[in-house]
């Protein structure tokens, strides 16, 4: 799985690696998120996160669950982000600073702790593009998402710090996957060297 910021980077490593054969890449459904049935739950939970922080999540939710569950077509699968940073960074983001009510967070997190009792979700490798809020602040706006146009550094501060929390200072949550840290402030051209660098342990970490 690869993890990391908002505009860290995630989608543009995949489409790297997706050039190579034996490799299926599943990009987060962001799309999906963008249009339901007509609905736009990325924009509404950004115009007004208190009211839709709830419907948002629990849509990433199925969402990412449904990937989860997708039969294997090759023999290596990478996958933007996963069940486990919807939950652990952004619904605890939301309901830490205060713009996720208690009963929203409570029925999101029986869900989710159903989820991952009952459905098997196996992880080999967390990648984790490791990059200041700066930089990901930098490449959001360059990136010009309509929805993301409201997002302040401090938002992007805010999942940075658990994101570390998480897979760097082992503080807040259980990782289910050993973890590769690939520094990610770098410009394209060393990502690239980079990504070239971790093949094989990206590659081989299901063996
Ligand atoms: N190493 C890099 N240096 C500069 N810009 C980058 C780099 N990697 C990605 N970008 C650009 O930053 C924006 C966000 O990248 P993207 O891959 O969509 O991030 P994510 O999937 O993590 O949200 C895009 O406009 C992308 O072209
Ligand atoms: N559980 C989640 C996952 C993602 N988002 C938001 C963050 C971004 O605005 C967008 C897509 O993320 P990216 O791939 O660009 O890092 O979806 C969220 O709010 N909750």
């Amino acid at each position: 799985m690869t993890k990391g910021n908002i505009a860290s980077g995630k989608t543009t490593c995949l489409e790297y690696f997706s050039k190579t054969s034996d490799i299926e890449v599943l990009t987060e459904p962001v799309s999906k998120w963008r249009n339901v049935q007509g609905c736009n739950p990325l924009g509404l939970m950004y115009q007004d996160p208190s009211r839709w922080g709830l419907t948002l999540q629990t849509y990433v939710q199925l969402t990412m669950l449904d990937r989860h569950v997708l039969p294997m077509s090759t023999p290596v699968r990478m996958m933007e982000r996963s069940i486990y940073s919807a939950k652990y960074i952004f619904a605890e983001n939301l309901y830490k600073s205060g713009k996720m009510p208690e009963v929203d967070f409570a029925v999101l997190s029986e869900w989710f702790e159903w989820i991952i009792k009952n459905i098997a979700i196996p992880v080999d490798l967390i990648v984790y593009l490791q990059t200041s809020p700066q930089t990901c602040y930098e490449r959001l706006k360059q990136r010009c998402r309509d929805e993301e146009k409201v997002i302040p550094l401090e938002y992007l501060e805010s999942i940075h710090n658990l994101y570390e929390d998480w897979l760097i200072h082992h503080k807040s949550f259980e990782v289910p996957a050993p973890v590769l840290v690939i520094p990610a402030d770098h410009d394209l051209k060393k990502m690239l060297h980079q990504y070239e660098e971790n093949r094989e342990k990206i590659l081989m970490a299901h063996c």
